[in-house]
């Protein structure tokens, strides 16, 4: 990392209230490495530039902390936190980082983005981070899985209706989705709060914000588990994208 980066992820993270360690600095300079080298072999991040991995990856990852939706409970063990749709690994891999606390399963159905997130832990020495390859339709069903969670974060893999079909059926009751989007429209929301309601969920919060340095915007959205899920959910693979519950998508 430059230390025109390193300023930069310095800056940013502070905008989240977040007060990195050298060590912490120093993995975030090996996962910028490890990207950038596996980015030239595979197709594994549209984002090339140093500016862009930093901003519109590692913090924009993080900024899934505000609100504090992840925070520790008072009682209880670790956190166990599904990352769904991690691609190369955001937001699990940054937040593995700065809340070694978490117990992370960064999920995805593309194989070779699985297996860079597991090397990408091992490298980081990340040993709470248990990375899973497979579709949410299918793993949603797996009793091992279903149910399981008390946290599910994601980060830019689908429209509010759909996350809730695929995220809601991995939480606990009392669990919490955190969805990091970008501007969201009044219809999406209204038919993800539909949604939410039919497989066992309601939203709990709406919280538009600005990426800091960037300023783009970006909003979380957090529902919480009301209920189990019917059995009926998720449909099968493909369905949810495809027929998304309440919503034409245009
Ligand atoms: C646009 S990428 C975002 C990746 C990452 N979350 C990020 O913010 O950089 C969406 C990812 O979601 C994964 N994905 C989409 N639908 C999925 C499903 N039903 N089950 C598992 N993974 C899925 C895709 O394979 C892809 O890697």
């Amino acid at each position: 990392m430059t230390p025109e980066g390193q300023a930069l992820l310095l800056e940013g993270t502070a905008e989240l209230g977040l007060k990195l360690t050298a060590e912490q600095v120093g993995g975030f300079a090996r996962l910028l490495a490890l990207l950038t080298e596996s980015s030239a072999q595979m197709n594994l991040t549209a984002l090339r530039e140093e500016r862009d991995i930093l901003l519109k990856h590692f913090v924009d990852s993080l900024t899934v902390l505000l609100g504090e939706w992840l925070d520790r409970p008072a009682q209880g063990g670790p956190l166990r936190v599904l990352d769904l749709g991690t691609g190369a690994g955001f937001p699990a891999l940054p937040l593995a980082l700065v809340r070694p606390d978490l117990q992370m399963v960064p999920m995805d159905a593309t194989r070779k983005k699985v297996e860079f997130v597991e090397r990408a832990a091992q490298a980081l020495g990340l040993a709470q981070v248990h990375p899973l390859v497979g579709r949410a339709e299918t793993l949603g069903r797996d009793p091992q899985q279903r149910e399981s969670y008390d946290r599910v974060v994601t980060r830019a893999v689908a429209a509010l209706p759909v996350l809730a079909e695929l995220a809601l059926p991995f939480l606990r009751t009392g669990g919490l989705l955190i969805a990091q989007k970008g501007p969201i429209l009044p219809e999406e929301l209204e038919a993800g709060t539909r949604a939410a309601a039919e497989v066992g969920g309601a939203v709990r919060a709406v919280e538009p914000f600005s990426l800091p340095v960037a300023d783009d915007a970006r909003t979380l959205v957090v529902m919480e588990k009301t209920a189990p899920t019917p059995d009926r959910y998720p449909r099968r693979e493909g369905v949810p994208g495809r027929k998304p519950l309440f919503w034409q998508a245009t």
